[in-house]
């Protein structure tokens, strides 16, 4: 198997007696994109910071690109891109301005400069807007602009720190969507932490829940809501006709079902798992005729809320994360 792209272990950060992190374990691949998640305080910037070599460990050891945070750090700055959440430009220069100073401090060649500064504006769809000053850019461009500078740098993992705060569900949706694209064509690797959860599961192949400096569970969605337990993972909604009591009855003794009901014509069908091609075989084979069907899962604000109800941990619903 692949060594993965971020390798963290035991990794503990105390600011005197607090634990900010605590025994921190977890593997992220390359092209990955991860979610940490958690509410604030749960100690994600502390692990990013940790990442990036710009704070040091208590003990545990943290690898990026292979390189050792906190013995190479500058190594792994290069490697890495970073965007914090309060990102500082220069006001009073245009969004072009800003990323041409970024390039020359990064000792990139003038006219490889201009070229590349062209194509990140146009990735992040600032073109129009290039020759206007930084102080005139809205929350969302303003977070496209950051994204834009540190794809200069051509890094193979990006670290994005609370990248859609104070952003409207449209500037969600298309940062979202851009770094989900950037991802698939450039293979880049995102660590993003949040604490919108609806928002970054759409993106996420993997996401890891924190709380208290501790990492509770992580997985993809579909396995946090199976490890929580949920009698009913997902429901089919299906469309079909007819529909009588004898399929309804014989839909309900199928394997895994939970339950089956009727609503606006349409049966809802809840599931511990997806037997949807097994259910369509069954209808097809009963001589129904199918015209709908679709699959609803549960989302991480369900499965957020489930594990912290109250503010707190579920205790009694928390599978601990075994590294
Ligand atoms: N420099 C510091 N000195 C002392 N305590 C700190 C320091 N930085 C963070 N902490 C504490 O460590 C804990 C984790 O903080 P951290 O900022 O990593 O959480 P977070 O999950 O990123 O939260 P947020 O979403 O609010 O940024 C918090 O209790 C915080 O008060």
């Amino acid at each position: 198997m692949k060594q993965p792209i971020i390798s963290i272990k035991d990794l503990t950060k105390m600011y005197d007696e607090h634990v900010a992190v605590n025994q921190l374990s977890l593997s992220i691949q390359e092209g990955e994109i991860f979610g940490l998640l958690g509410p604030n305080g749960a100690g994600k910037s502390t692990t990013i910071l940790m990442m990036l070599g710009l704070t040091e460990p208590t003990s545990g050891t943290v690898r990026v690109c292979g390189l050792d945070s906190v013995r190479q750090p500058i190594a792994v700055k290069r490697r890495v891109g970073y965007l914090p959440d309060d990102i500082g430009f220069y006001e009073d220069m245009t969004g072009y301005d800003n990323l041409m100073y970024t390039a020359r401090l990064n000792r990139i060649p003038e006219l490889e400069a201009r070229q590349r500064v062209d194509v990140m504006l146009q990735r992040v769809g600032l073109s129009e807007a290039a020759m206007k000053k930084a102080s005139t850019y809205s929350r969302g461009m303003r977070q496209r602009l950051g994204l834009a500078e540190v794809l200069l740098k051509k890094p193979e993992v990006i670290i994005l720190d609370e990248p859609t705060l104070g952003l409207d569900p449209e500037g969600v949706r298309e940062l979202l969507l851009l770094i989900k694209a950037l991802s698939r064509d450039e293979g880049i690797t995102v660590l993003l932490s949040s604490h919108h959860l609806h928002q970054v599961q759409q993106i996420c192949d993997r996401v890891g829940i924190f709380v208290k400096g501790e990492l509770l569970v992580e997985g993809d969605v579909p396995s946090l809501a199976k490890g929580l337990y949920l009698e009913e993972a997902l429901t089919l909604e299906v469309g079909v006709k007819p529909i009588d009591n004898e399929l309804i009855e014989k839909l309900r003794s199928l394997p895994g079902v939970v339950r089956v009901d009727e609503q606006d014509g349409l049966l809802q069908i809840g599931c511990k798992e997806d037997i949807s091609s097994e259910l369509s075989r069954i209808l097809i084979e009963s001589g129904c005729s199918l015209f709908h069907l679709q699959m609803k899962q549960y989302g991480l604000d369900e499965i957020y809320h489930r594990y912290f109800e109250g503010g707190e941990p579920n205790a009694g619903e928390i599978k601990r994360n075994t590294p």
